[in-house]
């Protein structure tokens, strides 16, 4: 049997390619009695579909007569994006330091020569679906974590963090190449009085229902992001500041279009500031924030957007 750690996660699957049936029938004999899933197939050009469409953990390549060939699909599985991770394991009756050394560079991780011992190859084999198995779970884990660093886990939108670091890089985008963008800052309008009326659970199901509802009106292209509490950011590329404000103010109404209950109608006040040649990304943040108090002050439910020279109040 695999060891232990490896067969508590599934039967891990070997494919085995080989242009010498004999030895492809003994070594698929040697490792299905061991309990793995064996898939067999004859050649090289045969090998990388097959390892691509169906679950693999483990490619042995056994290289009878042309040991080019093995090399050769050693590297096209490697070049694929899917399967590059694949370890793969030669089998060989070639035992030069140079035809071992060939084969750790086309990206094996094992050597086996020919003739072998059906206990050594299964040792080796059990070593490599084990260590491949924890390298995968390692991978998730960070991909997991990173998740979690850049996300907000109520709305499962980007975290302040994680927009400021595209943010900057969107200005230094715009600086070198003259492209322009906008931010929308927005805020629901009396949230603390939602949480004190209904308590926070509710709070939290409008932070949701905001969210899905903006994002529905936002284009792919948008960075939209929590930016703290009940206040938002979205970041639109190639937007002018009239236009960034046509879509804060469809914003503003989509918000209205129904009550979400039991909390009632929600609105959301709008700050918006476009990017500038010489401003950093924290003058565009406070240029958008006092944008957004502008339309607080002016009585909420509104649309501000921050000029040079003035604010432009969109009326209600
Ligand atoms: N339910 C819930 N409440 C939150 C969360 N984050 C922040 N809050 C609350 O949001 C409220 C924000 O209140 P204020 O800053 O006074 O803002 P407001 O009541 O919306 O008033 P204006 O912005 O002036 O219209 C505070 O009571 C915070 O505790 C959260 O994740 N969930």
């Amino acid at each position: 049997m695999p060891s232990d750690s490896t067969a508590a996660l599934s039967t891990p699957t070997i494919l085995i390619v080989g242009d010498a049936p004999e030895s492809l029938e003994q070594l698929g004999r040697i490792l299905a009695e061991a309990g793995y899933q064996v898939r067999k197939v004859g050649s090289g050009e045969l090998a990388v579909a097959p390892a691509q469409t169906s679950p693999t953990d483990l490619v042995i390549l056994d290289v009878e007569a042309s040991g080019q060939r093995g090399y050769e699909t050693c590297r096209q599985i490697k070049q694929h994006q899917q399967t590059q991770q694949l370890p793969i394991v030669f089998v060989s009756a070639f035992q030069d330091a140079s035809d071992k050394v060939r084969a750790f560079s086309a990206g094996a991780v094992d050597y086996i020569t020919k003739p072998f011992q059906a206990p050594e190859v299964l040792a080796r084999v059990a070593t490599h679906v084990r260590l491949n198995a924890l390298q995968r779970r390692l991978e998730a884990q960070n991909r997991e974590l990173e998740r979690l660093a850049t996300t907000d886990p109520l709305t499962g939108l980007l975290n302040r963090r994680s927009f400021t670091s595209y943010g900057l890089n969107y200005l230094a985008q715009a600086s070198r190449y003259g492209t322009h963008f906008s931010l929308t800052l927005f805020d629901i309008d009396g949230f603390k009085g939602i949480n004190d009326a209904y308590g926070h659970d509710v709070g939290d199901k409008v932070l949701v229902i905001v969210t899905r509802r903006i994002r529905q009106q936002l284009r792919d292209v948008d960075l939209f992001a929590r930016w703290g509490g009940e206040e938002f950011i979205i970041l639109s590329p190639k937007t002018t500041c009239e236009r960034a404000a046509h879509l804060a103010e469809r914003l503003r109404r989509c918000l209205l279009a129904r009550p979400i209950e039991p909390a009632g109608f929600v609105t959301a006040s709008f700050g918006i500031a476009t990017e500038r040649s010489g401003e950093s990304f924290d003058d565009l943040i406070r240029c958008a924030d006092h944008a957004l108090l502008s339309a607080k002050e002016g009585g909420r439910n509104r649309v501000v957007t921050a000029s040079e020279e003035r604010l432009l109040q969109w009326a209600n």
